[in-house]
């Protein structure tokens, strides 16, 4: 008697174990996630759609800023700093628009205002 139920016993447990193990074969694998969209930067044309005083972003030397809070703290009139707002200011920026860079005091304050890099 104890020798059937063993038997039945060991049978049982191994009916179970091969029908799990053909669930997980069976079963399809979960879907895919899709893969997380890769950074790709600020493209120009989301550049230009900030191009006011109210919301002045420029892209400097590869990488994009957003300048709208440093635009009153720029030493010189607004007119000299304002039409790049929008634009890819990299040589305006190298050159002040006139033949001389920027010291590197200008450099550290641009810094703090990166947003992203240029697309
Ligand atoms: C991209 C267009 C820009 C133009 C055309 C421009 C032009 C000028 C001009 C004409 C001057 C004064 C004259 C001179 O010092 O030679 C000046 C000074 C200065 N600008 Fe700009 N600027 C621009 C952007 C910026 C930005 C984005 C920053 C910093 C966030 C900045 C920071 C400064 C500083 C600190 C000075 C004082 C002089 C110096 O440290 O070089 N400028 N800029």
């Amino acid at each position: 008697m104890m020798r059937k139920l063993f038997f039945i016993g060991t049978g049982l447990f191994w009916l179970a174990l091969i029908t799990l193990a053909l669930v997980a074969w069976l079963t399809p694998p979960a879907p895919q996630q899709p893969m997380p969209e890769k950074p790709q930067g600020i493209a120009l044309a989301e550049v230009a759609r900030h191009a006011s005083a109210e919301d002045c972003w420029m892209a400097i030397q590869g990488t994009v800023y957003d300048l709208t809070a440093y635009l009153p703290e720029h030493p010189t009139k607004p007119s000299v700093i304002l039409p790049w707002c929008g634009q890819e200011a990299t040589v305006a920026y190298q050159t002040k628009a006139k033949g001389r860079a920027h010291s590197p005091r200008a450099d550290q304050a641009l810094a703090n205002y990166a947003i992203g890099v240029l697309q």
